[in-house]
């Protein structure tokens, strides 16, 4: 029997942050992955090939140069995930499935390992869909694109959310004739109008929308498959990726045995990441927050704390974003919108270097309240996100959107398009009768006034 003081299952994103950074800390912590290949789905059929993937399809590569530019730069980043990394950092690592024989015991490959405390990150993988004949012809999933031997000449995706948007648009540049297919009324609906039909007009012209659409049956057909919508419309491809969404990885881990229970299909867990068992934490996709890399991060940072100084971290996801890397880029910050007295927004109509780029269709909205405090935004624009950093840092520091009008922003820059937001909050304050009254008063006593 082995022993350590805390044992991480999953070396995806939200696991190797946690070994790390207990490591580091002197902690004598244990990761249990089930390949010696640590990254998981953000490494290996995520966030590092798809945003390859997006890259290629702007350089006009080949498909053989695609899954070749996809290779090399997973392999360049395997190595900085590496198990040697990890044990040099003083993880003992252990390859195989981890579960659970009893609330303080896992089993992998037969060897039992005891702990004080364990943190689960199993991750999440691709919903499946009850769609009939769909298992029998196969279909592909973000697990197996990027390893394809011939780029399909027609993809029909099922699903619109950001995978199947990203993807999509990467695809249909590099030349395949994409079709997505949505069962909602229309794409990107926690956005508001003017974003959604912003970036829908760009989408649009790349790829085929079928909206409130199910497909009910798939079949095949010679070398091509095709799909049957419940309308009785008929579409036929070379092949079909599902991306509909996704469910926790908890398979294999006996979740019983340890008598962590399950929420809607996720692990269930406290504000403070503890499962119904206290000693025992879940991060990252396998619970149900924000399915992203950076909140696997952040809720590992959390994990961390809390083994270590048992307090709840406050407001976790104070200034939580995401970004759907597509052209153009689609941002959100999250807030509580009822904290929100009044949404300003901005176009690149009036900013010069937009101007000089013919580029119109940038809108940033910002959600304050009654101070000008930034509650929550969205944009959509090129490289937009870079940009909303500064949205992101300036509701962090807790400071006003009008301390942005005060700054000194090189001309002609792209952000000058938030200090047009501020003087625009700005110059409505001194609008106001009142400080109106005060200024006319001030400038008659120093004598400049008419
Ligand atoms: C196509 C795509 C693009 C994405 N793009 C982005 C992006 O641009 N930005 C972003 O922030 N997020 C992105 N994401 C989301 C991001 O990849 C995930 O949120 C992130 O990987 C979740 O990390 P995790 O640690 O929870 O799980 P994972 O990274 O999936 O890690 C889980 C690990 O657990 C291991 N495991 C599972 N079961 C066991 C077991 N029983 N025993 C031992 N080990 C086990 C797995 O092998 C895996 O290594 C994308 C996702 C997809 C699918
Ligand atoms: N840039 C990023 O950060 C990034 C990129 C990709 C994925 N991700 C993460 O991965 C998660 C999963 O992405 P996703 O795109 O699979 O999921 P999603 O849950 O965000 O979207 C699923 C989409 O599929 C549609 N859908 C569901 N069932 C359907 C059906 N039967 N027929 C047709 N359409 C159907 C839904 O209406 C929705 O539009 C996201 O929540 C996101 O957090 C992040």
């Amino acid at each position: 029997m082995k022993e350590h003081k805390v044992v991480v299952i999953g070396g995806g994103s939200g696991g190797l942050y946690t070994a790390a950074g207990l490591a580091r800390l002197h902690v004598d912590v244990a990761l249990v992955n089930i390949t010696e290949k640590l990254g998981g789905d953000c490494l290996h059929s995520g966030c590092v090939p798809s945003k390859s993937l997006i890259y290629a399809s702007t350089q006009g590569m080949t498909w053989e140069q695609t899954t070749e530019h996809i290779r090399k730069v997973i392999a360049e980043i395997q190595v900085h995930d590496s198990v040697e990394r990890f044990e040099g950092l003083g993880v003992s690592v252990y390859i195989g499935h981890a579960k659970f024989v009893s609330p303080y015991e896992i089993e992998v490959n037969g060897q039992r390992i005891r702990a004080k405390k364990f943190v689960i990150a199993t991750g999440s993988k691709p919903r499946e869909l009850p769609i009939e004949g769909i298992e029998t012809i196969g279909y592909l999933t973000n697990e197996s694109l990027f390893h394809l031997k011939e780029q399909p000449k027609s993809l029909g995706i099922i699903g619109a959310g950001p995978i199947a948007l990203e993807l999509g648009q990467a695809m249909s540049k590099l030349g395949t004739n994409v079709h997505i297919i949505n069962r909602d009324k229309e794409i990107l609906g926690q956005f508001d109008r003017s974003i959604r039909t912003t970036a829908a007009s760009y989408f649009d012209k790349e790829m085929t929308f079928y909206h409130q659409a199910q497909v009910e049956r798939v079949e095949a057909q010679g070398n091509q498959k095709l799909l049957i919508f419940n309308d009785g419309k008929q579409l036929l491809v070379d092949e079909i990726m599902v991306a509909a969404g996704r469910v926790a990885n908890i398979g294999s881990l006996r979740l019983e045995n340890a008598g962590v229970a399950m929420k809607e299909g996720f692990i269930k867990v406290t504000d403070t990441h503890q499962t119904t068992k206290a000693h025992i934490y879940a991060i990252g996709d396998v619970i149900d927050t924000y399915a992203h890399t950076h909140a696997a991060g952040l809720e590992a940072r959390a994990v961390i704390e809390h083994i270590i100084f048992p307090k709840k971290k406050k407001d976790l996801y104070f200034d939580f974003s995401a970004i759907i890397y597509t052209s153009p880029e689609v941002y959100q910050l999250f807030g509580n919108e009822n904290e929100v007295v009044e949404t300003l927004q901005v176009t690149s109509k009036d900013i010069d270097r937009y101007k000089t780029e013919n580029m119109e269709d940038v809108i940033i909205r910002i959600g304050i309240d009654k101070k000008g405090n930034i509650i929550n935004a969205q944009a959509v624009g090129p490289h937009i996100s870079d940009l909303m950093q500064l949205v992101a840092y300036t509701k962090r520091m807790k400071k006003s959107i009008s301390t942005w009008s005060s700054m000194t922003v090189p001309y002609p820059t792209h952000a000058q398009i938030l200090q047009q937001i501020a003087n625009t909050y700005m110059s409505r304050t001194l609008e106001k009768p009142i400080v109106q009254n005060l200024i006319k008063t001030y400038i008659s006593i120093r004598g400049l006034g008419k």
